[in-house]
């Protein structure tokens, strides 16, 4: 089995080739059991946590060989990854899929999609079906069927005719091919093929489903309309717009004709919201301001009501949408600073509320976050158990991975807001060294590109401490509400 990895975007994320063993264990047909929606993914991860320890030690061992390939990644490495070897075949579940006219017709009325604001309606009733049919499917996709209240897969190809909208790429990702449906409110498609080698583990899907349902009522957390379950061949619609995405920006990924009629996806669909910060262009330093500050309250706003820690907020999943394209630069007349004059603590205002209002932002992907349901003593959480995550060089996103791993110890299942502090001099460093903001334009502009910088220092992980100690150990801040009252204070907000 041929090994690498890969990464997207501008170094996004890398998935390793090692994981194939993974999607096979996801399968494992474990002894069927009661379907309780209440479990979460991490109590399905002590059934297997005895095959995790073997997988971890071979991966582990594959990838110390591989390290070199790190640094320099061709592109689509690695495309020989044995999803068309009869071999797997037998991982995909058997499975007698009808077409589900009643989620097709959903598609089609908007009330019916919205299901963003409610649990999934797992009732006495549904589990019962479902555990009528769990004796033909492996438990966790029989779990996750439950999740997004359906028996069975639909057709995938029936499910995106239901569209009568024009659809169209905007995007790809390590596990995922992201398809936007043009309506007056449009909705972005988030397809993740899993259950087979070299794919995303149900298990994650799971997670991810979860808490993006439950941030979906927040602000800054991208809504979640709907999830649902399909089963099929890539419809040639979506194959028509891959080609045309390939052609102008060359995809990293595999094209999706390859997938056998057995190949489930999940798709997640979502409020559109805008660009991410990797792919935005940002007009001035007043901009650059509202991301960092609006991204560390939406942060502080999870923290505070669902322990959230988001612990993968790379630049591609801080999205930005300028409400009506405004110029915000206009407003900066109306800023007064000098809040880093230390005798100045009663200081000026520098964003109005319709200033503020100006631009949002809204955290998506939420695959290796954590946080924990209110009165539910059980987290939510990714085991980070792909050794690779913590092998990538060459970003700064891959060392916050490994500083990540130093706050938590490893017990990634506990509260660490640390780590939302970690992302947010991520962010710092982004704005202020790989985004190209013009310089600034005036003396108030000046004053939040040095406000932006003094943060980072202050963030700095390892500022003053000894090599091997706990990164922000002597940093004053623990989280990000901590961070933003000490902000709201500095600076008057
Ligand atoms: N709701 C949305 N609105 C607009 N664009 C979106 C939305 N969701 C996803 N995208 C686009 O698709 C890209 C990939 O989405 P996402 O990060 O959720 O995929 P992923 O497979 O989880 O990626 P990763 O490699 O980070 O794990 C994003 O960077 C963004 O450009």
């Amino acid at each position: 089995m041929p090994s690498g990895m890969r990464t997207y975007g501008t170094r996004r994320r890398y998935v390793s080739k090692d994981n194939a063993i993974w999607a096979s264990l996801d399968e494992l047909p474990q002894a069927l059991h009661m379907i309780d929606t209440n479990v979460t993914n991490n109590e399905f991860n002590k059934h297997t946590s005895s095959f995790s320890l073997e997988i971890d030690k071979k991966s582990s061992g594959a990838k110390r060989s591989e390290d070199k390939s790190v640094k320099s990644l061709p592109k689509a490495v690695d495309k020989t990854d044995g999803r068309h070897s009869k071999s797997n075949l037998h991982l995909v579940p058997t499975i007698v899929v009808p077409s589900h006219g009643r989620n097709i017709n959903e598609t089609k009325d908007n009330s019916a999609l919205n299901t963003s604001t409610s649990e999934p309606k797992s009732t006495s009733d549904t589990n019962t079906r479902l555990q009528e049919n769990s004796h033909k499917m492996p438990t966790q996709l029989a779990f996750l069927l439950g999740l997004v209240d359906q028996e069975m897969p639909v057709s995938f190809k029936d499910y995106i005719k239901s569209f009568k909208s024009p659809i169209y790429k905007i995007g790809e990702a390590s596990y995922s091919e992201v398809f936007k449906v043009e309506k007056d409110e449009p909705i972005v498609l988030k397809i993740m093929p899993f259950g087979k080698k070299n794919q995303i583990r149900c298990s994650d899907i799971i997670n991810e489903l979860k808490i993006t349902k439950k941030l979906s009522k927040l602000e800054g957390y991208v809504n979640l309309r709907r999830a649902i379950i399909v089963k099929g061949t890539y419809p040639s619609i979506l194959i028509e717009e891959w080609d045309k995405y390939d052609l102008q920006k060359e995809s990293e990924n595999e094209r999706p004709n390859r997938y056998h009629s057995s190949q489930l996806y999940c798709i997640l669909c979502l409020n559109h919201s805008g660009t991410d910060l990797e792919h935005v262009e940002l007009s001035n330093w007043f901009e650059a301001w509202l991301i960092f500050n609006k991204t560390m309250k939406v942060l502080a706003i999870g923290e505070r009501n669902f322990e959230f820690e988001h612990r993968d907020m790379h630049w591609g999943n801080i999205l930005i949408k300028r409400r009506d394209d405004e110029d915000l630069s206009y407003l900066l007349d109306e800023v007064s600073f000098d809040e880093f004059d230390s005798s100045n603590t009663s200081l000026t205002v520098p964003e109005r509320s319709s200033t503020a209002d100006s631009l949002d932002i809204t955290l998506i992907d939420f695959t290796l976050a954590r946080m924990r349901h209110t009165g539910s003593s059980s987290p939510i959480f990714n085991e980070f158990d792909d050794p690779d995550l913590f092998n990538g060089r060459d970003d700064y996103q891959f060392d916050i991975y490994r500083l990540m791993a130093k706050v938590t110890k490893g017990h990634w299942d506990e509260y660490f807001p640390k780590t939302n502090i970690l992302w947010l001099h991520y962010l710092l460093h982004q704005i202020l060294y790989r985004k190209t903001i013009p310089k600034p334009r005036d003396h108030h502009e000046q004053q939040l590109m040095e406000r932006l910088k003094k943060l980072f220092k202050l963030l700095e992980p390892l500022q003053r401490s000894r090599r091997g100690s706990c990164p922000l150990q002597n940093c004053a801040f623990s989280s990000a509400t901590s961070l933003d009252e000490w902000v709201s204070q500095r600076f008057d907000e």
